[in-house]
């Protein structure tokens, strides 16, 4: 996506990329980070904020979730969390009930060489302090966004949990994104040996800032399944359980480690 200001118009591109996938497929659905208002400032941001479960945009999701009957996860979305918005992640049934909530863990605080130039998420958001997974009936589903993606400690918690997939919702910055995008990704992927689906914001936006776009979904080799470089538009790919299963045990990595790592969760 290459999303506005406003939630409003932002939803209705989600449901024209609803209307246009095949009936009867896909199973999950993946919007990007701040999918429903990229660009607002942050102020606009906390006040756009909605109480978790209530609210304008939680309600439409839950609405196109049952709609067009798939799992559906709101990148982020700001949600009201006292002086600071989370930056949550919220996964929807077929039915239209929320079945989880992630809020982002390492906030963006980073100085990068262009027009932005400096990165202060946590001025404005609360950072996360739970890995989260959910059962989408098919796969266990892990949660990360964006910035996480450089952590792989808590990819390693994910998998431990039993995730077979990763979701990624992103809005890479365009500098950052040409340095590092796929091999971050990849690598996430080959490490943990799951799938990634990571859809990304792409362009400039009211605010001015560059978005480096390549939604990309990975297989747990590190192939890339699919990827739309620029513009809008929705990509998909198959999940083969049978794929993960096969990888997993010709190379166990998962069961060979020698490091003990200590995980909060
Ligand atoms: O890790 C990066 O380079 C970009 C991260 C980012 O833009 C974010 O988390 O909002």
């Amino acid at each position: 996506m290459s999303s506005r200001q406003s939630p409003k118009q932002n939803l209705q591109r989600v449901e024209q990329q609803l209307k246009a996938i095949p009936e009867g497929r896909p199973q999950l659905v993946v919007l990007p980070e701040a999918f429903s208002c990229f660009g607002a400032g942050d102020r606009a941001q906390l006040a756009m904020a909605e109480p978790y479960g209530d609210g304008p945009v939680q309600q439409r999701l839950s609405e196109l979730a049952r709609q067009y009957n798939v799992y559906l996860i709101g990148g982020t979305l700001p949600i009201y969390a006292g002086e600071r918005f989370a930056a949550a992640s919220i996964c929807f049934g077929p039915d239209g009930t929320q079945l989880a909530r992630y809020d982002k863990i390492h906030l963006f605080d980073v100085d990068v060489a262009d027009n932005t130039k400096e990165y202060r998420e946590s001025k404005w958001t609360r950072p996360g302090e739970q890995v989260v997974t959910v059962d989408c009936g098919f796969a266990v589903v892990g949660m990360a966004v964006c910035y996480d993606v450089r952590f792989p400690e808590m990819f390693k918690a994910l998998r431990q949990a039993g995730a077979d997939i990763i979701v990624l919702p992103t809005a890479f910055t365009q500098v950052t994104g040409e340095a590092h995008w796929h091999t971050l990704v990849k690598a996430r992927a080959i490490e943990q040996q799951v799938y990634m689906v990571a859809p990304a914001q792409f362009g400039e936006h009211e605010n001015g800032r560059k978005t480096y776009g390549h939604s990309l979904i990975v297989d747990p080799w590190g192939q890339i399944q699919a990827e739309k470089a620029t513009g809008e538009g929705a990509i998909s790919a198959e999940f083969d359980l049978a794929k993960v299963q096969q990888i997993r045990q010709q190379m166990p990595v998962a069961k060979q480690t020698r490091f003990k790592v200590s995980l909060t969760q």
